[in-house]
Parts: C-alpha cells; structure tokens; sequence
C-alpha cells in the first residue's frame, strides 16, 4: 500500500495479521493474515485522495446502496466519503478490535436527516469481520440500504468462481429476477444484485480459496467492470478487471434495514483463506 498520502489511516500490526483502515470512509485498505497471502484488492492507480471513496479494501456504502432514487445524490451513499472517529483499538490475544463511528453532525441533513447512530466494528485476527451497526435514535423508522463492498484478489479473473449464491435470485442491469442455478463464472461485465442468499459464499482463485460468510444478510452484490468499464472507472487500471472482484454483504432490495426507534442493526461480513 501507498503510504504517502495525507490521509490518516491506522496501521494494525499483531501476530495475527496485518491492516490499514482509513478514517475517511472508515474504509479498511489492506488485510494480510500472516503467512497468508493479501485477502483484500486495492488498485495500485488509487491516489488516495480526500473526499473520494478507495478503489478497493472495503468501501462503506451507506444510507443508500448505489444510485439513489434522487439520482444527483452521490452513488453508494455518504459514509464512504466522510471522516470517521477512532473509538476504540482493543488488543487481545487472539485478535485486535478497532471500532470507529460516524459524526452525524457533518452528514448533510437533506441527505439523512435523522437521528442515528452509525459505527463499524473491525475484528482482526487470521479471520477479517467487519460488523457495520445502525442505531435508530429518532421518534420515527427509519429505512436504509446499505452494503460493505468487500474488494477481493484473483491472479486471474478467468479462472475465478463464485460458489454458494446457488437458490438465490438475482437482477442484472436492472432485468430480472433471474434464478441462480449454478456456480458463477465471470466473462463478460458482471453486476448482479442477489437476494434470498444464503450466508455463506465461497471464492475459488488460482491462488486458493476465499470463504465470505455473511450475518444479519440475505442480499449480496457480485461485480467486475470487465474491459469497457473498466476503462471509464476512476482510480482503475484498464487491466485491472482480470485481478479483481467484489463480493458484497448487503442489505438492498426487500432486504433494506428497517428501524423502529430505539432498535439497532448490525451487518457483518467475515472473509478468511480456507
Ligand atoms: O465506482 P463506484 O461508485 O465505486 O461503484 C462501483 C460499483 O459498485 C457496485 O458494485 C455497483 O453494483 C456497480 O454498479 C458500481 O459500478
């Protein structure tokens, strides 16, 4: 990882692991389990600069997922692009946890205009979970999509499966739902929005295989830019669609987060080498 950059970012070192999280986004940017290799992409055109989302680790997308009903409001929300507080690095024995929350005070209002509350949970041993936990602080519901969108590694795209999104439903480019029937393979761009998932995927590389579990989900988001895309994607290589994808632990469509006041939610994701 670059580490020029005047961003501030907490470096994790233990006998377990290794980690960068960024307090803008909150956005972890590296995760190396020891003697393992890198379980998190970053692409090596990010710049790192303020006010932009990373192009790789894992981006928070929060309070909407995607392009937003008003459709000049920012793709994937504000909680990627914001400073975040360092709350707590507790160090343990078997793992480091570093929790972070949002200052809702500079979320501007006409984007979330509601009292909540909004942390991420980082639990960092051989195994990476990251729990994202909303907290419905106002008189009224509330009502939220929301997705870690979780950046993976491949030597080889081509070579590269998804197994475990079988039985689930998907839409792609706005078609569907379509059944999910088989392993999935990548040719082409993907951008499939999954719902009625089971918790528990796994990534099968050339270099191994990812298992990506998932709580308190039942919709996930599987993604590569393939060529043309690529080519239109800031802070991404032409190239690099063939070393990449994402995997993404959601809660969108019929699976958004609906708060009564006073009830919390929390979304985790839980990636390891298996
Ligand atoms: O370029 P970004 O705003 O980071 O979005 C990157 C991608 O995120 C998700 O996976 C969406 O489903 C894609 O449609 C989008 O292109």
């Amino acid at each position: 990882m670059q580490t020029d950059t005047d961003l501030e970012y907490l470096a994790i070192e233990s006998e377990h692991c290794s980690a960068t999280i960024f307090l803008q986004g909150a956005q972890l940017a590296s995760f190396i389990p020891k003697n393992k290799p890198p379980l998190i992409w970053m692409s090596q055109d990010e710049d790192y600069q303020q006010g932009k989302g990373l192009r790789g680790g894992i981006p928070i997308c929060w309070p909407w997922f995607g392009v937003c009903k008003n459709q000049d409001w920012p793709i994937h929300g504000v909680a990627r692009t914001n400073l975040w507080r360092a709350e707590e690095v507790n160090e343990h024995a078997e793992y480091t946890e570093v929790i972070l929350s949002l200052p809702m005070a500079q979320i501007d209002k006409t984007y979330w205009p509601y009292k909540s509350a909004l942390k991420v949970v980082f639990h960092l041993s051989d195994v990476l979970k990251v729990t994202l936990i909303n907290t419905n602080l106002d008189s009224q519901p509330i009502e939220l999509t929301q997705a870690l969108h979780t950046y993976f590694p491949t030597s080889d795209i081509t070579a590269t499966k998804v197994d475990g999104l079988q039985g689930s439903q998907f839409i792609e480019f706005g078609e569907g739902p379509f059944a999910q029937n088989d392993v999935v393979g990548f040719a082409r761009e993907t951008d499939m929005v999954y719902t009625q998932v089971g918790s528990m995927q796994h990534i099968n590389t050339p270099e191994g295989t990812i298992a990506v579990g998932r709580e308190n989900s039942t919709s996930c988001v599987l993604w590569n830019p393939w060529i043309d895309k690529a080519k239109r994607l800031s802070n991404f290589a032409d190239d690099e669609y063939k070393t990449m994808l994402c995997l993404e632990a959601g809660n969108v469509m019929d699976d958004k987060v609906v708060l009564a006041p006073g009830e919390s939610h929390s979304l985790s994701t839980i990636v390891y080498w298996v």
